[in-house]
Parts: C-alpha cells; sequence; structure tokens
C-alpha cells in the first residue's frame, strides 16, 4: 500500500463529509445561493494567494531541478489557471479584481492559510506536501463525482467550477504531488510518517471548516 493510499484512508471520513457538505451539494444541483458562492469565491482567491507561495516553497525546498522546475509550473497553473476561473466569476459577478484581491480573510481562511504555510516554512519537503496534498486532491475528487451528475457541468453558473476542477489539466497536479510525496517518504519513521499524517489529516479538516466557512459567510465577528 503507497503511504499516499494510506492517508487517503485515514482522511476518507472528513473528505466524505466534505462532499456531502450543503455547500458542495448546492453546487452539484445548482441550489448554491450566488451570494454564498461569491463569498466563498472571494475567500478563496485570497486563500489561493497564499497557497501559491507554498509552491513557490516547495521550489526551493526542491531536492533537484526538475522538481523544482514542476513546482514552479504548479506555482505557474495556480496563479494563472486557477485563479483565472476565479477572476472570470468575479467579472461575471460584477465584482472588481481590486475587490477580489483586497477581500479580507475571514477567520478560517487566515487560520488555514496561515497553519500551511508555518507547518510548511518549518518542515521538510515531505511535511511541505502533506499540508498542500489535500487542497488540490479533495478538489479534483470532488470535481470528478459532482461531473458524473447529468447536467451538472452545463449549469449556467457552477458548470464551469465543476469542469474546471474534473479536468485533467487539474487533477495531475495532485497527481504529482502523491507521486512525489510517495518518493519521499522511503525510508522515513514511523514518527515521521505519523508527523506527516496528523498534518494531512489537519488540513483536510480546515477544507471542511471552509465549506462551512462559506456556507456561513462567517466573518470576523469583532
Ligand atoms: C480552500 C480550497 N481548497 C482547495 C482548493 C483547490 N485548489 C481551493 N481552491 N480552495
Amino acid at each position: 500500500m503507497k503511504f499516499t493510499d494510506h492517508l487517503y484512508e485515514a482522511a476518507k471520513p472528513i473528505w466524505e463529509k466534505g462532499y456531502e457538505h450543503s455547500f458542495v451539494q448546492g453546487i452539484g444541483d445548482g441550489s448554491l445561493t450566488l451570494d454564498r458562492f461569491q463569498f466563498f469565491m472571494c475567500q478563496d482567491y485570497v486563500y489561493l494567494i497564499e497557497y501559491a507561495r507554498l509552491y513557490a516553497l516547495g521550489s526551493l525546498k526542491a531536492p533537484d531541478l526538475q522538481t523544482m522546475s514542476t513546482f514552479a509550473k504548479l506555482l505557474d497553473a495556480t496563479l494563472n489557471m486557477e485563479m483565472e476561473l476565479h477572476r472570470q466569476y468575479a467579472e461575471k459577478l460584477g465584482i472588481s479584481k481590486t475587490e477580489l484581491e483586497s477581500t479580507e480573510p475571514a477567520p478560517t481562511t487566515l487560520a488555514y492559510s496561515s497553519y500551511m504555510l508555518n507547518v510548511s516554512q518549518r518542515g521538510s519537503l515531505a511535511e511541505l506536501i502533506a499540508a498542500i496534498l489535500p487542497c488540490a486532491w479533495s478538489y479534483g475528487e470532488i470535481g470528478q463525482r459532482l461531473a458524473k451528475r447529468p447536467g451538472a457541468m452545463e449549469h449556467p453558473v457552477y458548470g464551469e467550477w465543476i469542469t474546471m476542477y474534473q479536468s485533467e489539466e487539474f487533477t495531475k497536479l495532485a497527481d504529482w504531488l502523491i507521486d512525489l510525496l510517495n518518493q519521499l517518504v522511503e525510508g522515513k519513521s514511523e514518527t515521521e510518517l505519523k508527523q506527516l499524517e496528523t498534518i494531512f489529516i489537519n488540513t483536510s479538516r480546515f477544507e471542511y471548516l471552509f465549506w462551512d466557512m462559506a456556507w456561513d459567510k462567517s466573518q470576523w465577528t469583532i
């Protein structure tokens, strides 16, 4: 069993709850209200700015030129493919680029991105990947599951979101991280593997909390 298969099994109950979340189901059946989606896209945009920095950090920590170059491609894909989706949605929803970029991170957004940055700055490349992997992997899974629903990809609002996250272009980003993590864990001790699992579970939990935040549109209360 590959190490990432083990991680997948460990996080499965959390990911399943994420898939079943009213927000995700609302994207799938088109019932999600626009105000919630708009809140999500703005928070997600500023989250992705911080997330993209982790790919730059991955490039810094990379052991060889090929790995360095792949992290640079992942950085480019986040800034110019994934975040372009957000910019296009913002335009359609009447949100300017400046407004999008200057979104104040809500508590969950800030906690999630700060946790990833902290773990990745202090830790090894394997720890960095354990922190960022649920983000890339779980959205690919969600996209592919939602895409199987008849008509979901053709929905006038949410169709493009599903189309993007189910795409091969997006899912191959996670595949590459999965392969690299499996290589990096060779020879690691049980304690080190457990630490990687803890990080992976924590960011999986944050993924769930992000759906919750978007559903409730929860902001700072003080
Ligand atoms: C919170 C979150 N998690 C994951 C993804 C997919 N990169 C995202 N855009 N936002």
